[in-house]
């Protein structure tokens, strides 16, 4: 090779490099995610765990969470739904795993964060969505389907209330914990009785916390939805059928007829309030129950 060769390739290599660095610069830039008021920098992307999150509202959220740029965990009681869900995300090109927990269980709500943290790094954002419904008036309503509802509604999210705050506290970084509420969280639903009072107890439970982690820069909100097309409103219009009497489909078209924009509400449209709760803009937000109901007439 020539000496006039030799500085050709060196001046190359030269260009190459200067590109290779600059290049790594851009990379490292884009994904720090600075926190101004801490000063903190994280080199990853936030990460958002969703409790049930196999179906319905929640597999909404995690598909938005994870459009929005989220890494995501999926938790829920049955793995083969969370993985369904997870399976869905990454072949889109997100990043989301798949965790079994029964929000039932402190302890595996616990771990849920925990194996969160072991494979995603971190955590940044809980959202506190598995929840059951109950068709029954209060006077006929069985001890072991008020003991069900308060154990998945009520406690689930205490318990997850908890370990999100312990994790935040512990990495000494913002968060954020978003609940499911619902407009039966509002005003109390015919049937629904005891489902309102759990409904009811979110937003107390959102409240009091948000009093209290505030200084931990910990915001926590709930959502409110209405009528959601989920498996969740299959079961409570079959139930309400059985009671009255009437053919599947009937007693939701009550529901539907009342909402001012005129259609059922769908899960995307939840996780579209939950998307901005999660979001930076929401930072100055806490202790609200927001609805996201398409304005309901009457409840
Ligand atoms: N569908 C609706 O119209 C409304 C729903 N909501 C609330 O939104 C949340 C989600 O509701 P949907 O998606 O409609 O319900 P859904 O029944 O379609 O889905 C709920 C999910 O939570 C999971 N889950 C239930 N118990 C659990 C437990 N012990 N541990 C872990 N996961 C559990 C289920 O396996 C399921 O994947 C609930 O908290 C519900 O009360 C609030 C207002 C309206
Ligand atoms: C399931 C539920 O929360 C309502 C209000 O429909």
């Amino acid at each position: 090779m020539t000496q006039k060769q030799i500085k050709k390739r060196n001046e190359i290599f030269c260009i190459l490099y200067f590109i290779y660095v600059q290049l790594s610069v851009i990379i490292t830039l884009t994904n720090l995610n600075t926190n101004s008021q801490e000063g903190v920098v994280l080199m990853t992307e936030k990460v958002a765990l969703i409790t049930g999150a196999g179906q319905g509202i929640g597999e909404g959220i995690a598909k938005q969470l994870a459009n929005d740029g989220f890494q995501v965990a999926l938790a829920g009681r049955h793995l083969d739904k969370v993985q369904r869900v997870a399976n869905d995300i990454n072949e889109a090109g997100g990043k989301a795993i798949a965790i079994k927990a029964d929000v039932q269980s402190k302890q595996e709500v616990f771990d849920s964060v925990a194996q969160t943290v072991a494979q995603l790094g971190h955590l940044d954002v809980f959202v506190n969505n598995a929840g059951i419904a109950h068709v029954a008036q209060v006077i006929n309503t069985e001890e072991e389907d008020l003991d069900r509802l308060l154990n998945i509604n009520v406690k689930g999210t205490v318990f997850g209330i908890q370990a999100a705050a312990t994790q935040f506290k512990k990495q000494g970084t913002p968060g954020k914990i978003i609940n499911a509420s619902s407009i039966a969280g509002h005003e109390g639903f015919e049937l629904l009785g005891a489902y309102s009072a759990t409904k009811f107890a979110i937003r107390g439970i959102t409240q009091a916390a948000a009093k209290e982690l505030a200084q931990d820069k910990i915001t926590v909100n709930a959502y409110c939805p209405g009528i959601v097309l989920t498996p969740m409103w299959d079961q409570i219009d079959a139930e309400m059928g059985e009671l009255h009497g009437v053919p599947a489909g009937e007693s939701i078209k009550q529901y539907l007829s009342g909402i001012a924009l005129g259609r059922g509400e769908q899960p995307a449209d939840v996780a579209n309030l939950v998307s901005f709760l999660a979001s930076d803009k929401a930072d100055y937000i806490t202790g609200q129950a927001i609805m996201v109901d398409g304005g309901i007439k009457y409840v």
